[in-house]
């Protein structure tokens, strides 16, 4: 899909007042300083063609199987009948109420038990409609794993939807209007960046309890999830990767902290000050006296063969001394691949970065979902996330979240800080990534304690137990 005939769809729909500034209210209740009102296309027939082509370009280029296509009503009604009238696909139609005269049908059309059915949405906020939808056709024995949706508010749907087994492919994301309308000066600086706020400080799901009416999930703190393993528990799976989580380390990771104390130390070796060609067995061999892990922060980024490299020679030769390094999903899988080659063999794990807890992050919605995809593509060698929170169920993968301090705020260059009771009870992440809030503090041990302390009594909230 041409980024030109994304920008200039984004341009239209603003000129049809499709996307409105000011104060609105969501289906939930919640009050959004942006509403986007598809409805509105069906008096600009040139523009709901251009994006009834745009689903159905997204439909084939994601090679998505399926029997028959559902548009959730009403809006996205018109856009699935364009689809099927043009390239002659089944078509169903859920009714919002059952007659009660006829057939009383709520699903019209006709379809197999077993069918698989596509759904079309206009605009996804915390996925709930497209839920409602697939709940009905479920009733009638159909199957749904795909949706396309044109607009993204990237609140939550993408992750609300993938927690109950249906992949959301959307068009265009919040950030991109955003920063579309933004360089074509139909708005300014303070209102982009305050709808770019209220999207970041408004995600509707949480992966431990979100409502199946979609209404924003209510952060009680550290809600009961009684099917939820312990660090232990998990270490014992056949599958995971003993760098992830193990039996030891597993247990008392968080009880560790500096030197003795901390579970994993990570490491910007290419910023040291102090560098020289020993540094690699002096913290070995720290890291054998007090059973820690060594995580070099390096985000590789670039194509498997030179990643290879990077990672096995040059100045620093990470793969000898690091236990774990990272990488950003940008490249696609090769980079996994050419990580692995080097890694796999000396027991080596690595963690892609599906979010980041910088302001304006790209790394969001589908970006999220294709990390994880080329995770489990390749889990023999990753072995988990550097993410914002929970973002797959499945426990031999470990999530790791920066962006840490005592108190919830920003550093002036779009660092976003989060405390480590949001980052473990509420946001269902496993281990907490502090920085400046340890090596700033007047006395790094004591700070160290307290992060220690805090993130297991967080930790073991969440469990609904004392202790692990
Ligand atoms: O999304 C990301 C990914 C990595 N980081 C790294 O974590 C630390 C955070 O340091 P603070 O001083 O606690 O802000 C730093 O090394 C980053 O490079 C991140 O912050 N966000």
């Amino acid at each position: 899909m041409e980024n030109e005939s994304i920008d200039s769809l984004i341009l239209k729909l603003h000129d049809v007042d499709a996307v409105k500034f000011g104060d609105y209210k969501l289906k939930s209740g919640m009050m959004t300083p942006i509403y986007i009102d598809l409805r509105v296309l069906v008096s600009y027939p040139a523009l709901m063609n251009q994006v009834s082509s745009l689903i159905y370009e997204r439909v084939q280029e994601k090679g998505l199987q399926f029997d028959s296509v559902c548009g959730v009503p009403y809006t996205a009604l018109p856009m699935a009948t364009i689809i099927c009238s043009r390239h002659e696909l089944p078509m169903l139609i859920r009714r919002k109420e059952a007659k009660d005269y006829g057939t009383k049908r709520l699903v019209e059309g006709s379809f197999r038990e077993g069918d698989t059915c596509l759904i079309i949405e206009d605009t996804v906020t915390s996925g709930s409609s497209i839920q409602e939808t697939a709940e009905v056709l479920y009733t009638g024995g159909l199957k749904v794993t795909d949706a396309v949706v044109l607009m993204d508010r990237e609140q939550g749907g993408v992750e609300m939807l993938a927690s109950k087994g249906i992949r959301l492919h959307p068009i265009i994301s919040m950030l991109k209007l955003l920063s579309v309308l933004l360089a074509a000066e139909r708005i300014d600086a303070k209102t982009a960046q305050r709808v770019r706020e209220f999207i970041l400080d408004n995600n509707t799901f949480s992966p431990k309890k979100e409502n199946s009416n979609g209404v924003p999930a209510i952060k009680k703190p550290c809600l009961e999830q009684k099917t939820e393993l312990s660090y232990a528990e998990r270490a014992k799976l056949p599958n995971v990767h003993p760098l992830a989580l193990d039996e030891q380390r597993g247990a008392t990771a968080a009880r560790r902290l500096l030197g003795p104390h901390v579970c994993i130390l990570k490491t910007h070796v290419d910023i040291l000050k102090d560098y020289t060609a020993d540094f690699s067995q002096k913290l070995q061999a720290l890291a054998e006296k007090h059973n820690f892990l060594i995580f070099e922060d390096r985000k590789f980024a670039d194509i498997g063969n030179t990643v290879k490299h990077q990672y096995e020679g040059g100045v620093y030769q990470i793969s000898s001394w690091s236990h774990i390094v990272n990488a950003h999903a940008v490249p696609g899988p090769g980079v996994v691949k050419g990580l692995s080659a080097v890694g796999k063999p000396l027991g080596r794990g690595c963690l892609l970065i599906a979010q980041m807890s910088s302001l304006g992050s790209l790394a969001t919605g589908e970006y999220t979902q294709d990390a994880l995809k080329m995770a489990e593509d390749n889990s023999d060698f990753v072995i988990g996330f550097i993410c914002g929170s929970k973002i797959t169920q499945r426990p031999e993968f470990i999530h790791m979240t920066p962006g840490v301090q005592m108190k919830a705020g920003g550093d002036g260059f779009g660092q976003q800080y989060t405390t480590p009771e949001e980052v473990l009870c509420n946001k269902g992440s496993d281990v907490i990534i502090v920085g400046r809030g340890i090596l700033e503090a007047p006395d790094r041990l004591t700070a160290a304690e307290s992060y220690r302390k805090c993130g297991w009594k967080a930790y073991t909230k969440r469990l609904g137990q004392s202790g692990q």
